[in-house]
């Protein structure tokens, strides 16, 4: 479909990302709401993130789940490019997660189990995130998660090439230490950053938060610790996703049964039984 700037109503404006404004939009003849990320061509020459656009765009339109962000569609004039992507009525979920601090057990887990569905849908493609992190993530009216902001994601496997920015907290050691050659990494990269999320949405902080030079440093050593007042499970979870080798971190499928999330993710017992037996299989 063919979009243009008079086909939508610009509402307020939702804030500002890295480069660019986000406003809530209403698409004139439908009364379709979303939400429309204005970039400015200029400042994506400059910040020389025009490649990472064109992917985040080819990559998101083809995905659809419902805790990832839709990217609709897209547009463009002589000087910005437009997108046209799912509202989340909740905003971003970092911003939850400063103001509470942290996220009570049942929460965290919800959540993590709606990024473990969100993350098997896109390894399955071969699409790896690689940017896992409560400021890429928006919430939904009902409360759900939504993986936004794409701009990192890549088909795997990839060999790092472009320079890191911004935090280095949810690198997994891989991306971190230049080892050999072929520091070749695959999807893998996203159950160290889920280990890293399930941690800091707990906790109120990343594990290996500390200077950038000490934060490379912990990251390679796997060097954490878990406060006690963390339930046995979500440690053992958190365990082992943080693990340094790659093929050693739990697959999302046995992220998606473990302990912790079946403890706070299936309907409650009594509830689950008495609505059972009317389930049709
Ligand atoms: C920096 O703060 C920013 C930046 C961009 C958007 C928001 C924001 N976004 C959304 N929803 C969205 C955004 C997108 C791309 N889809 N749905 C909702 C909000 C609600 C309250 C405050 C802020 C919000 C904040």
């Amino acid at each position: 479909r063919q979009f243009n700037l008079n086909m939508f109503e610009i509402g307020k404006p939702l804030g500002k990302g890295k480069f660019g404004r986000v406003y809530l939009a209403k698409e004139r003849n439908s009364g379709f709401v979303c939400a429309l990320k204005v970039l400015h061509k200029a400042e994506l020459q400059q910040g020389k993130v025009e490649k990472q656009v064109r992917r985040e765009i080819e990559i998101q339109s083809n995905l659809a789940h419902p805790n990832i962000l839709r990217l609709y569609g897209h547009f463009h004039d002589s000087k910005r490019i437009f997108l046209i992507l799912e509202f989340a009525g909740k905003g971003e979920l970092y911003k939850h997660l400063r103001k509470e601090q942290k996220f009570p057990e049942w929460k965290a887990a919800q959540y993590i189990a709606q990024m473990a569905a969100a993350l098997k849908y896109l390894h399955k493609k071969h699409v790896m995130h690689r940017d896992i992190k409560p400021e890429n993530i928006l919430v939904g009216i009902h409360d759900e998660i939504k993986i936004s902001d794409f701009g990192w994601s890549v088909h795997a496997p990839n060999n790092r090439r472009n320079t890191m920015c911004g935090t280095l907290d949810y690198l997994p050691p891989e991306m971190i230490k230049p080892g050999s050659s072929e520091n070749y990494y695959d999807e893998k990269v996203d159950l160290w950053s889920l280990g890293v999320l399930t941690y800091e949405f707990l906790v109120g902080e990343a594990p290996f938060e500390d200077t950038p030079v000490m934060t490379q440093r912990r990251i390679a050593r796997g060097d954490m610790t878990i406060p006690s007042f963390v339930s046995p499970e979500a440690r053992d979870l958190i365990k082992k996703l943080l693990v340094l080798d790659p093929s050693k971190r739990l697959p999302l499928e046995d992220v998606e049964r473990h302990s912790w999330i079946v403890k706070h993710c299936v309907k409650g017992e009594r509830s689950y039984n008495r609505t059972s037996s009317s389930l049709k299989s």
